[in-house]
């Protein structure tokens, strides 16, 4: 479980990010909502610990976060890649990187790379692998962001607009593997989204920003879409 407590992050623009207290369970999937500029990403960045806050905790699993970053997967909303490496140099990258850290001790290279197939076939990628970074599409760059967020088996999975760039296919993909992700393992996803369809798809838990503070958290509800309570909250 990721845990914020009493979180501020205030900026030069006199935005203030003000979390009292957020739960992120496993085995769920939350949503982030908001306007732009609401807070989404400042969230995630100061979950992640990429940006400093001004006071407050975040934990995993009761223990300090950044002493566990190992098990977070981190798709950022501008994807940060190595453009002179291929797809595949990328992903082996990453793998090296976990490989030598030695900590993430309960998966083997061997498993990381029938996963690593897995996700290329899922993003229809086989052709790709092989071509350099800096001649991909958008999507395409999208895609490699994701995957050397999966490879190294987080067990949570944090996600800036993860479907902005992707094609419908891989969409489609991508909503299934997050749901089979967050049935195994205690594992758990948080995404922000601008896509209310995605989210009525996928999510149990949404999660409404509003000028930094959470004004609302709302589990799956078949009577209600999310987009019913987006517009309750937000419009
Ligand atoms: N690097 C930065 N330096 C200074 N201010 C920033 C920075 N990043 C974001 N902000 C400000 O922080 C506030 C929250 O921005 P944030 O990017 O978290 O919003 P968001 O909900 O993710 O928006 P969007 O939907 O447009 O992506 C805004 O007022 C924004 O101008």
């Amino acid at each position: 479980m990721v845990e914020l407590k009493n979180v501020i992050k205030r900026r030069k623009n006199n935005f203030e990010l003000n979390i009292p207290d957020l739960k992120i369970k496993s085995n769920r999937i939350y949503a982030l909502l908001g306007k732009n500029g609401a807070g989404k990403s400042t969230t995630i960045k100061i979950m992640l610990g990429i940006e400093k806050k001004d006071s407050g905790e975040v934990k995993l699993d009761g223990e300090n976060l950044i002493d566990n970053r190992w098990k977070i997967g981190y798709v950022p909303d501008e994807p940060m890649l190595i453009e002179k490496l291929t797809g595949r140099e990328q992903l082996e990258y990453i793998k090296y990187i976990y490989g030598m850290e030695g900590k993430n001790k309960e998966s083997s290279v061997k498993d990381l790379d029938k996963e690593t197939t897995e996700y290329i076939s899922m993003f229809e990628f086989k052709d790709k692998i092989d071509t350099r970074i800096e001649e991909y599409s958008k999507g395409m760059k999208q895609k490699i962001s994701i995957m050397s967020a999966m490879i190294h088996n987080p067990n949570i999975m944090i996600l800036d607009e993860p479907f902005t760039g992707l094609d419908p296919v891989s969409i489609i993909n991508m909503k299934e593997w997050m749901k089979k992700f967050v049935s195994k393992n205690n594992n758990s996803i948080v995404f922000s989204s601008h896509d209310l369809d995605v989210v009525n798809d996928i999510c149990t838990d949404a999660i409404f920003l509003k000028e930094g503070k959470i004004i609302a958290m709302e589990e799956y509800d078949s009577d209600r879409t999310f987009t019913d309570m987006f517009k309750e909250y937000l419009i």
